[in-house]
C-alpha cells in the first residue's frame, strides 16, 4: 500500500503487508485504502471496526512521546493511549462547486477481540 509520509516532507512510499505496527511517532496518509480497518487492541482485547463511504484514504497519526511534549492540549503520557486513524480524501481532494453536494460515511464500532478470536488473519478481520 503506498502513503505519504508527513514526517519525511510528504515523501510517498510503499508498504507491503496487511497489519501495521508502530513503536514510534507515525504521521502517515495511507492512500486508497480498503473500507473496513481494524485497530486492534491487544491489551484491553479490543477491536475498533471503522468502515468508510466515499473517503478512499486514511491518516495514521500518534505523536509519540517527544512531540507530544510540544503540543500543549495533549498529556505527555497521551500518546500510549491514543491512535488517530483518520479516514480522508488526501490524493484527490473532493471539490465542491456552489450548490454541489457530497456525502461521505464513517462507522466507528467497538468490540471485543474475542470476537474476531481465531480469525485476526489480517484478510478475515477485512474481508470476513
Ligand atoms: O493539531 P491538530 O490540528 O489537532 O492535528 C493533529 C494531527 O492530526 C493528524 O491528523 C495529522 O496527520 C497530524 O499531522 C497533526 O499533527
Amino acid at each position: 500500500m503506498d502513503y505519504f509520509d508527513n514526517l519525511k516532507g510528504k515523501e510517498r512510499f510503499t508498504e507491503q503487508g496487511d497489519a501495521l505496527v508502530f513503536e514510534s511517532e507515525i504521521d502517515k496518509v495511507y492512500l486508497d485504502t480498503p473500507p473496513k480497518i481494524a485497530i486492534i487492541d491487544h491489551e484491553k482485547k479490543r477491536t475498533f471496526v471503522l468502515r468508510k463511504d466515499g473517503l478512499p484514504d486514511a491518516v495514521v497519526w500518534n505523536p509519540w512521546e517527544r512531540r507530544s511534549k510540544t503540543i500543549l492540549d495533549f498529556g505527555d503520557e497521551e500518546y500510549k493511549h491514543m491512535l488517530c486513524v483518520e479516514p480522508a480524501a488526501v490524493e484527490k481532494p473532493i471539490t465542491l462547486k456552489p450548490g454541489e453536494e457530497w456525502k461521505g460515511r464513517l462507522e466507528l464500532s467497538a468490540v471485543p477481540s474475542s470476537y474476531y478470536s481465531g480469525q485476526l488473519d489480517p484478510d478475515k478481520v477485512l474481508h470476513g
